[in-house]
């Protein structure tokens, strides 16, 4: 059997995609290792399944019918594997790069004036996570912006008063930090580091061990803050820098959830003068972060497709 796929990242988290509309193609974790390896396969940190939303519910998952309950034009799904072939409930670079390959097939349009045809409502597509309603408007500068719903700090009060409720012990240090944990409808725990230079000196090659264990695991970021700067729209706006360890996959060169789960922890830790703004700086380029007024966050950055092959399992 062949498929057709195509490469495609968002500020290099990259990703094999694969349109599967009807339904046809069995996802099994094999087979995303196969894709994923990057000398056996085509190489990626995950895979990206363009299916109905429809076939999501019609296999039993009840995520597909609550998403159209409460979307009904949210009519496309994305289908996320980490490279390890884990399910994972979101991936926010993932949600950029899958929009830029709908429109790429003819699924939905943006058109010029930022107006989707399919799928959509004023110019916004609608579409179906595990983690899930996403909403993606396209910015005049290419870039994607997504709605990426409520966030959460399930360690709850305490640990906003605290600004920590794990420890996380990363290979060569002493002891472990206090980390912060941050729900984006996947899981993230967040240390702050004292400077850059303690970042780019991090060794990331084993996964950090957090404790109290996470029931399903987490992925961590350590970040730095950078301090407030004025965003080119004029509103005060906070600069990080991060690396992120992902769940199900290493060391990434970006991680979009991690970025609004970075972001929304420094914000926590800063207090109230903080700004709802914030650049994310990455290994892999930078994306934005925006705390909205209704409670959600919204990401934006950039999606690249890169190349498009054929591939025999
Ligand atoms: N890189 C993604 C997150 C992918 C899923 C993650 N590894 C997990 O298991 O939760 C992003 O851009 O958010």
């Amino acid at each position: 059997m062949k498929i057709e796929f195509t490469k495609g990242h968002g500020t290099h988290n990259d990703f094999v995609l694969v349109a599967d509309p009807k339904d046809e193609l069995e996802l099994d974790a094999a087979t995303v290792r196969r894709l994923t390896d990057r000398r056996g396969g085509i190489g990626a940190d995950g895979v990206i399944r363009l299916t109905s939303t429809a076939s999501v519910a019609a296999a039993g998952e009840t995520i597909g019918d609550e998403i159209l309950a409460e979307e009904p034009s949210a009519i496309w799904f994305m289908d996320y594997r980490n490279a390890d072939g884990s399910v994972a409930e979101m991936c926010g670079n993932g949600v950029r790069v899958f929009a830029a390959f709908a429109e790429k097939l003819g699924l939905v349009s943006f058109g010029t004036g930022g107006r989707a045809a399919t799928s959509s409502s004023n110019g916004v597509l609608a579409l179906g996570t595990r983690g899930g309603v996403k909403r993606v408007r396209k910015e005049p500068n290419g870039w994607y912006a997504v709605d990426m719903g409520p966030w959460t700090l399930p360690g709850g009060d305490a640990a906003r008063e605290a600004g920590y409720d794990a420890g996380v012990a990363v290979r060569g240090w002493d002891a472990p930090r206090p980390g912060l944990s941050v729900d984006l409808g996947n899981p993230h725990t967040v240390v702050a580091l004292a400077g850059a230079s303690e970042l780019e000196g991090l060794d990331l090659t084993v996964a950090p061990e957090v404790a109290p264990t996470p029931p399903h695991g987490t992925n961590v970021e350590l970040v730095v803050p950078l301090g407030d700067e004025t965003a080119p729209t004029g509103e005060p706006a906070g600069r990080i820098r991060m690396r992120v360890h992902e769940r199900g996959v290493g060391e990434t060169q970006s991680c979009g959830t991690g970025a609004c789960a970075a972001a929304l922890a420094v914000r926590a830790w800063q207090g109230e003068t903080a700004p709802d703004t914030w650049f994310v700086e990455i290994p892999g380029g930078e994306v934005r972060v925006r705390a909205l007024p209704n409670g959600n966050v919204e990401l934006a950055g950039p999606a690249e497709l890169v190349y498009t092959g054929q591939l025999a399992l």
